[in-house]
């Protein structure tokens, strides 16, 4: 077993085969609430992962474990082949969660300065103001900053230590358009370098845009994983629609390329790779009429894949 990290981040030698996050068998348990049901997971130096779920699905918890901010009801949680404490204690990792830990009082240079003052060794303070796009507002005092600017100071803030792992938990909330344009290609200059970064997302595009990989949760567990374009090709599928009584549920089920067949009132919905076939099928051997054929898009396949009809698609 490996007992030591490396000292900076993926500039080869160990590092290049470490992985920066490793969860084996995690579960978490609230009492009765079971947040995480088993997630293995490996990511490697310098990939850009999104945890891409609805609500509740599972990710901060699991944020929490990887930052050492809680402990898994069973299984191991390593970061770069560390408990989470010891790497977070060696100055590792770093996060940009969702609310707290700003002082409105201070400016948000200030804040900045502060923070680095109770680190023994940080990046210039006007380094990572630039890098998080808040120079021009450097003087501005934190209770007058948007909640983007505030997600941008914070983010300033997670530089300091020059982490080779970040955790952001929906690290653009708040931010307009340009800002998050601004914040992704400052996160993905950085990944060039090595640094390894997990975000929690409830956005498809996020996702799909900006990170390497997605992994996509759903109730506690990983129901998908892969690159944008993979997860996109599980929703290649096609839903064919018609209007037909007492429809052979078990005979267009057995048809090839089907996933699925739904029966709503006098309608039959299949959810397909091909199209044809079932089409050709329901006008050759059935009285199906009013046909419809509809593609499926990212949104629908993350709805099929997490089971969240209600919650699936906010953006
Ligand atoms: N401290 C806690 N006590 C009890 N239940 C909790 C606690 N923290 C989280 N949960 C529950 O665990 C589940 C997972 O929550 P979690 O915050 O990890 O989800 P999430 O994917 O981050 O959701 P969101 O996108 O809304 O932030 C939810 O059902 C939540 O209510």
């Amino acid at each position: 077993m490996t007992t030591s990290a490396p000292e900076h981040l993926g500039s080869g030698g160990d590092a290049g085969t470490l992985a920066a996050v490793s969860l084996t068998g995690v579960t978490k348990d609230f009492g009765a609430v079971h947040a995480v049901r088993g997630i293995d997971l490996t990511i490697r130096p310098g990939e850009v992962v999104a945890f891409l779920g609805p609500n509740g699905a599972g990710k901060t918890t699991t944020i929490d474990m990887i930052l050492g901010l809680s402990a898994p009801t069973t299984g191991e949680v390593r970061v770069l082949g560390l408990e989470p404490r010891e790497a977070i204690a060696r100055g590792l990792v770093s996060a940009v969660m969702q609310t707290g830990g700003l002082l409105k009082d201070l400016t948000v240079r200030e804040t900045v300065e502060y923070t680095a003052s109770l680190f023994a060794d940080t990046r210039p303070v006007e380094e990572v103001l630039a890098n998080a796009g808040i120079t021009g507002i450097a003087d501005r005092l934190v209770q007058k900053c948007s909640g983007g600017e505030q997600q941008r100071l914070r983010f300033a803030m997670a530089l300091l230590s020059d982490p080779a792992l970040l955790l952001l938990d929906e690290p653009t909330t708040g931010m307009d358009v340009e800002g998050r344009r601004a914040f992704w290609s400052s996160i993905r200059t950085d990944a060039e370098r090595g640094r390894t970064v997990l975000f929690a997302t409830h956005y498809l595009e996020e996702a799909d845009q900006y990170a390497d990989r997605i992994v996509l949760v759903s109730h506690g567990r990983i129901v998908a994983d892969g690159t944008g374009s993979e997860i996109k090709a599980l929703a290649s599928g096609r839903t064919v629609r018609a209007t037909l009584a007492a429809a052979d549920t078990e005979a267009l089920a057995a048809l090839a390329g089907v996933d699925g067949v739904e029966v709503r009132g006098d309608s039959v919905l299949v959810h397909t790779k091909d199209s044809d076939a079932v089409a050709r099928y329901l006008l050759n051997e059935t009285d199906a009429r009013d046909l419809e054929i509809t593609a499926k898009g990212l949104e629908e396949a993350f709805i099929n894949l997490t089971g969240d009809h209600a919650e699936g698609g906010d953006q």
